[in-house]
Order: C-alpha cells, then sequence, then structure tokens
C-alpha cells in the first residue's frame, strides 16, 4: 500500500500525446529515483502529471490514494514540486515564498502562521541560505534560484518530492548540500523523483533509475544494471565505456 504505483499514464498538450501508455514498477517508500533520457524524452511530463498540473488518465497512486482524481487541497498536502524553472517575477522575498508554499495547506490560527514563518526559516537554513530569506526572489543569481525554489518544496515535508534538474545550476558545495537534504527526506520516508542529465550523479545519488525515451519506459533498476554501454548507445546514440566503482559512482568515457 506504501509507495508509488504509476501504470498506463497518459497524458500530453493540444491532441499531442506525449506520455504514451508509460507504467513503471511500483517505487517504494524511502527511494531515490533518478529520471534520466533524452531531451523532449517526456520526463518534465511526467512530474507535472504527478504534481497534477497536467490531466491525464490511467492511474497514479500514492499510498494508495489515486493522485489523478484526488481532490488538489489532499494531493497538494503530500506532494511538492521543484519546476525546472523558477517564475521569472515574483515580488517576495525568499522566506516569503517558502512561507507561501507551506500555505498550500490549509493555515488558519495564528499559531500555525508563527509556525510557518519558523520552518520557513529552518528550511533556509538546512540549504544554508539564510542569509538570502529577506533578499527579493527576482535579484537571486540561478543557483540561488534553485535552492530557494527546493526550500519551497521542502518546506512542506511532502510524502512524494518531484525534482525537475535541481542541481543544474549549483556548485559542487551546494551540490552536495541538497543530495544531502534529499538523502535525508528519504531516510524519513519520502518518495523522491528528481530528473536529472548528469548520468554520474544519477548514480551515486539515486537508489534506482529510470530511463524514458519517447513517453515511454526503457528501462528501470540499480544503477549499475541501466547505466551501461548498450543503453547508452540504445537511448542516446553514443559509444560509451561505462565503468562502475565500488563505492557507487560510475565513469563515463564518450568514445
Ligand atoms: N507546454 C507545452 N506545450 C506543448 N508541447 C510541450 C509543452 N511542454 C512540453 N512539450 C513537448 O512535450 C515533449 C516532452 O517534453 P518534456 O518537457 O516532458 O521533455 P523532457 O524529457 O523533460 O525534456 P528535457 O530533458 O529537454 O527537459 C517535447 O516534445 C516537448 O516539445
Amino acid at each position: 500500500m506504501a509507495g508509488l504505483d504509476i501504470e498506463n499514464v497518459r497524458a500530453g498538450y493540444r491532441g499531442r500525446e506525449v506520455l504514451t501508455g508509460l507504467s513503471l514498477p511500483p517505487i517504494e517508500q524511502g527511494c531515490i529515483t533518478a529520471m534520466v533520457g533524452p531531451n523532449g524524452a517526456g520526463k518534465t511530463t511526467l512530474l507535472r502529471v504527478l504534481a497534477g498540473l497536467l490531466p491525464a488518465s490511467g492511474g497514479v497512486r500514492l499510498d494508495g490514494l489515486n493522485l489523478l482524481d484526488a481532490p488538489t487541497g489532499e494531493r497538494a498536502r503530500k506532494v511538492a514540486f521543484m519546476p525546472q524553472f523558477a517564475p521569472q517575477r515574483l515580488s517576495l522575498t525568499v522566506v516569503e515564498t517558502v512561507i507561501a508554499a507551506l500555505r498550500a495547506s490549509p493555515m488558519d490560527t495564528e499559531e500555525t502562521r508563527v509556525d510557518a514563518q519558523q520552518r520557513a526559516l529552518e528550511t533556509l537554513d538546512r540549504l544554508n541560505i539564510l542569509y538570502l530569506a529577506l533578499q527579493p526572489f527576482d535579484t537571486l543569481s540561478g543557483g540561488q534560484r534553485q535552492l530557494a525554489s527546493l526550500a519551497q518544496a521542502l518546506v512542506r515535508q511532502p510524502r512524494l518530492l518531484l525534482l525537475d534538474e535541481p542541481t543544474s545550476a549549483l556548485d559542487l558545495r551546494y551540490q552536495q548540500q541538497v543530495i544531502g537534504n534529499v538523502r535525508e527526506e528519504a531516510r524519513k520516508g519520502t518518495i523522491v523523483i528528481m530528473v536529472l542529465h548528469d548520468l554520474q550523479a544519477a548514480a551515486s545519488w539515486a537508489d534506482t533509475v529510470t530511463v524514458l525515451s519517447g513517453g515511454r519506459l526503457f528501462a528501470h533498476g540499480h544503477p549499475r544494471d541501466v547505466i551501461t554501454t548498450p543503453i547508452l548507445r540504445q537511448v542516446y546514440g553514443i559509444d560509451a565505456v561505462v565503468e562502475h566503482t565500488a563505492r557507487g559512482g560510475v565513469h563515463i568515457q564518450v568514445e
């Protein structure tokens, strides 16, 4: 019952189907899944379906609850989505955006409002960006914006955390900060799905790698079984030497 089941999902844009009956093996609670695949494969589309931002048919069950027809409030309490690109114009300070993200869940007493501010500040602190709390969101650098968007997702303590390329603009130190926080969430039982293009990061950060190609599941499993020379050739059309290390990393040398 606990976990995420995705079955026969169909979704797309203006009459064009992008996900053409996508099913994944069940994802257990506490699992970190890296979703990889070529540009245009449908990765973001799937995250948007899971977040309730795009209509779809089929079945998406989180702990038994069908997310595709769950009331908005109930879904918002369980699912948080960090988009690939944060909104451009947002005339709020960073801490205000994090509090606003928390308000996706009902908060009607003075006590919960104070608690919201406290939780927002704690979340910024966890990501080492407390110093940005009072800065207008609009004035952040690309990487700072990514960290603030992650804070907006983490503060809600979701059961399902969806991250679209969460580290693409981050320096090495903040990448480690982010993955540390993501692992901490997973240890509490949160299911994490993150879209990544960096296969070396996918191998060392995720328990499971899912490869999408052309809106369909191409491969799913342990990084060692999925990030392989034949699969990279079939999915990306590249010849590469792939070496998995004993510590769970991977070296990929493109020929
Ligand atoms: N808002 C939209 N309207 C119309 N078509 C869209 C829209 N968003 C995405 N698409 C199309 O859907 C397909 C899948 O896009 P999606 O963003 O899900 O791919 P992706 O795997 O996340 O790609 P990338 O790695 O480049 O971010 C693409 O062909 C894209 O052109």
